[in-house]
Order: C-alpha cells, then structure tokens, then sequence
C-alpha cells in the first residue's frame, strides 16, 4: 500500500532535520538515492520499540537505520536494546554509537531486523550480499519475528536477477571454479554468467565467514525460485545464495513520489 502524504511528511520532517534540506511543503527537492536510503531507514526505525532484540543489518541503506537507532538510545527515546549485527562492518558500527550488541547464540530468537537489499520482486523476495553479508544476514534475519526491508525505488525489478547485476553466492574457497562451473551450468538455460568477486586489488573478495563470492549474472528468469535455490544449496561447495525468498515481512520503499510501504 502506498501510505498517505502525512506519513511521507514525517519521515521527510526527520530526513530535513539531520540534512538541513527545506520543509516537506516547500517547493520539491530533487532527492538523491543516499537520501531516499535514508528515509525508507527513519521510516523502519519507527517499528522499533524499547525492550527490542535488534537484527542491525548490513550496507549502506542498513547503515542509516542503525546511525539512527544509535541516536535514539542517546537521546533516551529508546532504551534496553539488544542489536544482533550482520556483519564485521555493522558489529563496529554499533560499537562505536554504544549500541549493546549481542549474537545468536545468546538470543535465538529476534524481535524486528532492518536491513537493505539488492533487489526486490513483486512478491518481497528479495537478491541481498552485493556487499558480501549474505550468510549472516540470512541466519539473523531467519531468526527474526519480523524482518523489514528498506530501499529505495531503483531496487524494484520484476524478477529475480532482473537488474542484470550480480545474484551473489557465497562457496568455501576450495576449489572454487569447480563450484562457479557447476552454477554456471545449472542456470545455462537463463544465459547465466558466474564469476568470483574480487576485491578490486586483484584477490578474491573474502567475507567474514573466510568464504568466496561466485556472482551470477542473469539474461532470463531463473523460473521457480524456490526450485533455484534448493539446486544452488544441493551442490557440494556453496555454502549459502543471496535470494532471500518468502523472508521479509514488510518492505518499506522510498521514492521520488513518498514511502510505499508493502506487507507480507
Ligand atoms: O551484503 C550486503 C547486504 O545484503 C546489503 O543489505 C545489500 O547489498 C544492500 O546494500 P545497500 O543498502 O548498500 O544497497
């Protein structure tokens, strides 16, 4: 549902407040993709209570959520979170904002998560691990009561892969162009090309988990994604995909034209 001007107003009130911009009713401001990041994140921050165990995601939509929680519990408007971090980057992020951090482990059970995505289809599936967090995106945000997804409009696609940028799968290092080939093969149908991340300095990417990435890039639908995704884990190697199927509960997307704001 797209939500009524008022709830675009409150979220922009907060946006103008920390980017000095002019008031929701002034003449309309040309916003940029950083900015609508950041209020579809204010926006999420809204569903947060106190009490709350936190998945605190990953990326620079996730970012937002998390500077933003940060500056609640500072402020007392929030008090007694717990955040469950996604990723090295997020963990040090909520660290230096003193956002008590705590894992799995400990809290099996989260209450709300707030992370970014790659891509998101019709029917809030989502493509995440562009920046390479997927693994522990999925066990966090798999453990989680409810899981809202924050992104700006540019990450709609119609399918999954849709954008022809990267389907990313994590794989052990292992005899990693064995793993990339038995991809590659299993989605030739859909012209799909897989390639090891690097990390622009000439060495395979690492995540946090000691893994590679294999990025697949797409010419066609992958068809049944839930056929895809059992494919992908069946194969010796991959250690988990990007394509957060029937996971987020709500994705909140911010544009030129305000906040929609989609339920499961
Ligand atoms: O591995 C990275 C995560 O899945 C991110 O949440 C995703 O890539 C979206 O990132 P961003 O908000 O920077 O577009």
């Amino acid at each position: 549902m797209a939500v009524a001007w008022s709830e675009k107003a409150s979220s922009m009130e907060a946006l103008s407040l920390s980017l000095s911009l002019s008031p929701p009713m002034s003449p309309p401001v040309i916003l940029t993709q950083d900015e609508l990041k950041k209020i579809a994140a204010y926006k999420a921050v809204e569903f947060v209570e106190s009490g709350m165990v936190l998945g605190l995601g990953t990326g620079s939509t996730a970012k937002h959520a998390v500077d933003r929680i940060g500056e609640l519990l500072r402020q007392g408007k929030l008090t007694n979170i717990i955040g469950i971090p996604t990723s090295k980057k997020t963990q040090e992020q909520a660290i230096s904002l003193g956002i008590p951090l705590s894992d799995l482990d400990s809290h099996p059970t989260i209450d709300l998560a707030i992370d970014g995505a790659d891509e998101v289809d019709p029917h809030l599936n989502l493509v995440k691990g562009r920046g390479g967090s997927l693994l522990r995106e999925k066990m966090v945000e798999g453990a989680c009561k409810k899981f809202v997804c924050i992104v700006d409009e540019s990450k709609l696609v119609k399918y999954l892969g849709g954008s022809g940028l990267a389907m990313p799968v994590e794989v052990v290092p292992f005899c990693w162009k064995f793993t990339a080939n038995k991809l590659q093969n299993l989605f030739r149908d859909s012209g799909c090309v897989a390639k090891l991340r690097n990390d622009g300095k000439g060495e395979p990417f690492v995540t946090d988990n000691g893994n590679y990435i294999v990025d697949l890039y797409l010419k066609k639908d992958i068809g049944d994604l839930q056929v895809a995704s059992d494919a992908i884990l069946r194969i010796a190697g991959v250690v988990e995909h990007g394509m957060f199927l029937d996971m987020a509960t709500t994705v909140i997307v911010a544009g030129e034209l305000g906040i929609t704001i989609k339920n499961k």
